[in-house]
């Protein structure tokens, strides 16, 4: 019998927690607050995050998280990328030997440049081949209104992958496996960065034909980086890569993108998170690692590096728009 402990109890991790609940899966979820925790378990609601959404009675919630690891046979790991370390490191000694871990962070770590299955293997001392991803146009909003959606688990052991995959089906969310960890990550945290772009680019004014130019050369940039790092370029074709670019890039809903409307519309980055409630967009920091993972594999990653400066503040959103579409004429 599996069990399941979800770690984060922001959109993501309390949204999939409702998956699992739904799915049949034996599930608890840790929030870092102890008043999240109480709310889910008395009222099954997370007033902060899904003020609106009444949660299953079976989904369990706890404030503890050595309780919450106990006995489980999948960790699923719901924390923002540049924060995930640091728990990591408090956790390690309580991951249930043999256990899977599952990331559902889209975002590459400052400094180390590492993907989150690395940092997971890294920082929890956890074999690679139990560690599994899952990416894909999974905005968290429209999963938790039970909208029909898609997504990718990816793990170099695919019958872990498999296993996932049956522990999270339900009759709106349909789960692909995948082998490719590295494109299936390098697909999510890419994309916020790509969406970053669009905002900024509808931030100004501009319409669909922007949006729609921005997503392609942006999947040409994923794709090669991709490669560049030993993944696939046809995972980038699937929901990893196209389906979460289509997504993000389009929607209202995207913290990403709605970020970079604020910086398009002239807000500074502190101005623009705080138009965003304080809510993770994940691009903002990643942009800095895959622009240098890119620079040390000799990738050329034109919107990354703008989307890391306009960030940076070390050029205004109008002049690097000028420049993107001024550079050399080449075959696509
Ligand atoms: N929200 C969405 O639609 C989706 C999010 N993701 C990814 O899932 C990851 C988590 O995102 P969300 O749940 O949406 O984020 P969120 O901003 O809604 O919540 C973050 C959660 O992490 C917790 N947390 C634990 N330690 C933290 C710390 N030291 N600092 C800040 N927060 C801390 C917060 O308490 C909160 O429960 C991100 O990498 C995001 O890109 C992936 C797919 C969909
Ligand atoms: O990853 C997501 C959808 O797949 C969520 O995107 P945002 O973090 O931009 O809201």
């Amino acid at each position: 019998m599996s069990r399941y402990a979800v770690l984060g109890a922001g959109s993501w991790g309390t949204t999939f927690a409702k998956v699992l609940a739904d799915a049949g899966t034996d599930v608890v979820l840790w929030a870092r607050r102890e008043e999240v925790a109480d709310a889910i378990v008395t009222d099954h609601v997370n007033p902060e995050y899904l003020p609106d959404v009444k949660l299953p009675a079976a989904l369990r919630a706890t404030h503890d998280a050595q309780a919450a690891l106990d006995g489980v046979t999948t960790v699923v790991l719901a924390i923002p990328a540049q924060k995930l370390r640091g728990h990591l490191e408090d956790w390690a000694g309580s991951l249930p030997r043999g256990a899977t871990v599952v990331s559902l962070a889209k975002g590459v770590e400052m400094g180390t440049l590492k993907r989150m299955s690395e940092v997971i293997a890294d920082a929890g001392r956890v074999d690679p081949e139990r560690i599994a991803v899952l990416s894909g146009p999974n905005l968290a909003g429209e999963i938790a209104a039970e909208q029909p959606t898609a997504t990718v688990v990816a793990c170099t052991d695919h019958d872990r992958a498999v296993a996932v995959q049956h522990e999270c089906s339900t009759r709106y969310f349909k789960p692909y496996t995948n082998v490719d960890v590295i494109g299936c990550e390098l697909g999510g945290a890419c994309k916020n960065v790509i969406a970053l772009a669009c905002g900024v680019a509808a931030g100004q004014g501009y319409g669909d034909n922007t949006t729609a130019s921005l997503i392609t050369r942006g999947l040409a940039e994923i794709s090669r980086l991709t490669v560049a790092l030993g993944g696939q370029a046809i995972t980038l074709a699937g929901l990893a890569g196209m389906g979460d670019l289509v997504a993000t890039c389009s929607s209202p809903l995207s913290r990403n993108r709605r970020f970079g409307e604020s910086l398009g519309h002239g807000l500074s980055v502190a101005e623009a998170e705080r138009a965003n409630h304080g809510q993770v967009a994940e691009g903002v920091k990643s942009c800095e690692a895959i622009a240098e993972l890119a620079r040390r594999h000799g990738v050329d990653t034109p919107i990354v590096d703008a989307v890391r400066r306009v960030c940076a503040g070390s050029v205004s959103a109008r002049e690097v728009g000028d420049e993107l579409i001024n550079r050399e004429r080449k075959p696509e």
